[in-house]
């Protein structure tokens, strides 16, 4: 079952629109890494589903039932949220501000210490907020967001900003929750923060969804380049001047986007121009070089 299913999610800001058309689909117990460069649309998105921002058109359903101001309430009761800077007030400490949460939302003790313990903070609970590191503040906001034991938890960019250290205890934290079958739902616009993370994807460029899918289908969207080791690149590229996409990579050629079938034409060709050809192989690709693919060349 899908946790987060949006129908034609839109939001337009006078002339502007910022998020189009969105059908997201979060399955149930996944890290969900939602990824755009800077004002693709992620926080307005995440609002939406919270129901903080309302949509110019479209649906929002969250466990099955849609997310309106009439379910709002009992919605929000088992979601989970961290949106843009970390809460808490900085004069209380960090214990003293879970009181609060613990009083405002009724929740036992064992709920707020369960959280505490998720996110590791039991030793910084007497110090006052405005000294704790920022990684401290977003592991006091994510033991908010989590006090209320949420089926679905939304983050936005909570590795902001983190030092390579935090950066992966949080990423650590999100696979635990997920193994525990909360839904986790991450947004970030560097890949490298939460690529290891998260097994599904939402790739955002421009208020639209240009991927959305699993680690594996995600790999599968974007050809990888094909490298042609030759000690003559120049002449090789010459050959296939202006069919190709090609680019001179030390003592290879290197093509963009063509499938088995050109790669094996391609090969052909070469030959019989006389290329001596020392070997072909298909790039190695990072997740980085799939989003980059895909936002930058806009192909899917
Ligand atoms: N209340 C608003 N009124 C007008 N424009 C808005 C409003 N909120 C957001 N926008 C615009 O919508 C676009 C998307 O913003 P949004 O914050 O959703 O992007 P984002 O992908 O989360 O980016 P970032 O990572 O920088 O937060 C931006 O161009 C932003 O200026």
């Amino acid at each position: 079952m899908d946790t987060v299913t949006t129908v034609n999610l839109t939001k337009s800001y006078g002339r502007q629109a910022v998020v189009q058309g969105l059908d997201l689909r979060i399955p149930q117990g996944c890290v969900y890494g939602f990824l755009g460069p800077n004002g693709s649309g992620k926080s307005t998105t995440m609002k939406m589903l919270l129901s903080l921002v309302q949509p110019s058109a479209g649906e929002v359903h969250i466990m099955g039932e849609p997310m309106n101001r009439r379910t709002r309430r009992r919605q929000l009761a088992r979601i989970g949220s961290l949106i843009e800077a970390p809460p808490g007030y900085g004069h209380l400490t960090g214990g003293e501000n879970l009181r609060l949460v613990q009083r405002s939302l009724g929740l036992d003790e064992a709920q707020v210490n369960r959280a505490v313990q998720a996110v590791r903070l039991d030793k910084q609970l007497d110090k006052k907020v405005a000294n704790y590191s920022l990684g401290m503040k977003q592991r006091l906001g994510i033991a908010m967001a989590l006090a209320r034991e949420p089926r679905l938890l939304i983050l936005d960019e909570p590795t902001n900003g983190l030092d390579p250290a935090g950066i992966e205890e949080i990423r650590e934290l999100l696979r635990r929750l997920a193994a525990r079958g909360v839904t986790v739902m991450v947004s970030s616009h560097l890949l490298g923060e939460i690529d290891k993370a998260a097994d599904h994807f939402g790739i955002l460029a421009e208020g639209r969804l240009l991927f959305q899918g699993s680690r594996e289908q995600l790999f599968a969207a974007a050809v990888p380049d094909v490298l042609i080791d030759t000690p003559e690149p120049r002449h090789a590229s010459a050959v296939l001047d202006g069919r190709l996409t090609t680019r001179v990579d030390g003592g290879s050629l290197r093509i963009g986007g063509i499938d088995n079938r050109v790669t094996a034409r391609v090969v052909a060709d070469l030959v019989g121009a006389g290329a001596p050809i020392y070997g072909v192989r298909r790039e190695e690709q990072s997740l980085e070089d799939v989003f980059m693919t895909l936002t930058a060349g806009g192909r899917l």
